[in-house]
């Protein structure tokens, strides 16, 4: 294959060799620029532009400026109509890139245009329970997030409704995440309301590491323990940590794009993707925010695929396995599982 045949099999390697599930994707920052326009068009007051919400390519920021770029989305989602519009089109979105099974979250939030944290995970729900009406090809959970900044109470807040939505929604909300501006707060303000989730059987997905030093936070909340890691970035920083996270056999969540332009990786040959590739450790790739960080899942597979020459083969495999890591049960996993196998033959003849 001369150089540009290759530049070309990578590029229409995602249209072929789609990804399959999509895990870790907040909400409000997944929002398209062609969404993000419907929502200004109600908000001309707010003068908010595109780089405002969005990195473009090539451009970087720093955490503290991606974190203050969440908190300008909020502004321009504060009603019921913006979170049903934002859920139906981001599932959507989702759809058209090739997912059939995704686990959204999002952090329940009060606004001053009347949205309470239980009116707006009824709002979600109903944005998911309308796009299956619609026969979207589209399998989709909601994991409730807490926000670091919130602190404990708000945090046991949110575990609480998790556990009322668990109940009452057959498995529509599956699990809890931790998120928001890993500098803010210490995850032993979380250990008690995390553990009172786990008991309760919801999942629990935590962003670990995502910034450097902090060991003593991620051996606590390994011991809670999570089911999924969030990029889990500065775990290779400690042998002791990535021996436990081993033998407890824990699925990392990586994202690619974000950490490049969050700049906490400096480059894609740098990803940890490559350590826990070799290791043959569970992960899948995510896009975490792919408004903000102007991305697709396909995309995040392409990058993966050209930066550590993956063929189609192997991301076939990394395109399935992440089926196993669902929070879903084994049932809607052997149907994705079987879907995805009868896919199997037309995808990967077209791949090569
Ligand atoms: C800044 C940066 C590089 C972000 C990537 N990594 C992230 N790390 C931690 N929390 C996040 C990240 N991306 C989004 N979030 C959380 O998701 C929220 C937005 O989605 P939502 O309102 O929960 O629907 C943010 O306010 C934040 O709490
Ligand atoms: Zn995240």
């Amino acid at each position: 294959m001369t150089e540009g045949e290759a530049l070309q099999f990578y590029r229409d390697l995602p249209k072929v060799v789609r990804p399959i599930t999509e895990l870790h994707a907040h909400l409000n920052g997944s929002i398209s620029t062609s969404t993000m326009k419907k929502l200004m068009a109600h908000k001309p007051h707010l003068d908010i532009q595109n780089g405002m919400t969005m990195i473009e390519k090539g451009q970087k920021r720093t955490l503290e400026e991606c974190f203050q770029m969440f908190k300008i989305i909020h502004q321009i989602t504060d009603t019921a109509e913006d979170i049903l519009l934002v859920t139906k089109d981001v599932i959507k979105e989702f759809a058209a890139d090739g997912v059939k099974y995704l686990e959204l979250r999002s952090t329940p939030r009060d606004t001053s245009m009347g949205l309470t944290k239980r009116s707006y995970v009824e709002t979600v729900l109903e944005g998911i329970k309308q796009c299956k009406e619609e026969d979207l090809d589209i399998d989709v959970r909601y994991l409730l997030s807490v926000d670091r900044r919130g602190g404990p109470t708000v945090a046991k807040e949110t575990v609480k409704l998790a556990e009322e939505f668990y109940c009452s929604t057959n498995e529509l909300v599956l699990g809890v995440d931790l998120s928001g501006d890993p500098s803010v707060g210490h995850g032993k303000d979380f250990v008690d309301s995390l553990s009172e989730a786990r008991r309760s059987g919801l999942k629990l997905a935590l962003h670990l590491s995502e910034i450097p030093n902090q060991e003593e936070e991620t051996e606590l909340l390994l011991a809670v323990p999570p089911d999924r890691i969030g990029h889990g970035t500065f775990l290779t920083a400690s042998t002791n940590i990535v021996e436990r996270v081993k033998q407890q056999n824990i699925p990392l969540e990586l994202c690619i794009t974000s950490n490049i332009k969050g700049q906490t990786v400096s480059a894609y040959d740098e990803h940890h993707f490559g350590f826990w590739y070799n290791l043959g450790h569970p992960f899948l790739l995510c896009t975490d925010d792919k408004g903000v960080f102007a991305t697709d899942l396909s995309v995040e597979y392409e990058i993966a695929a050209k930066t550590f020459n993956l063929n189609p083969d192997c991301i076939w495999d990394l395109s399935i396995k992440g089926i196993d890591y669902i929070f879903a049960s084994e049932g809607i996993k052997k149907n994705l599982k079987e879907k995805w196998m009868q896919l199997k033959p037309k995808l990967l003849r077209r791949a090569l």
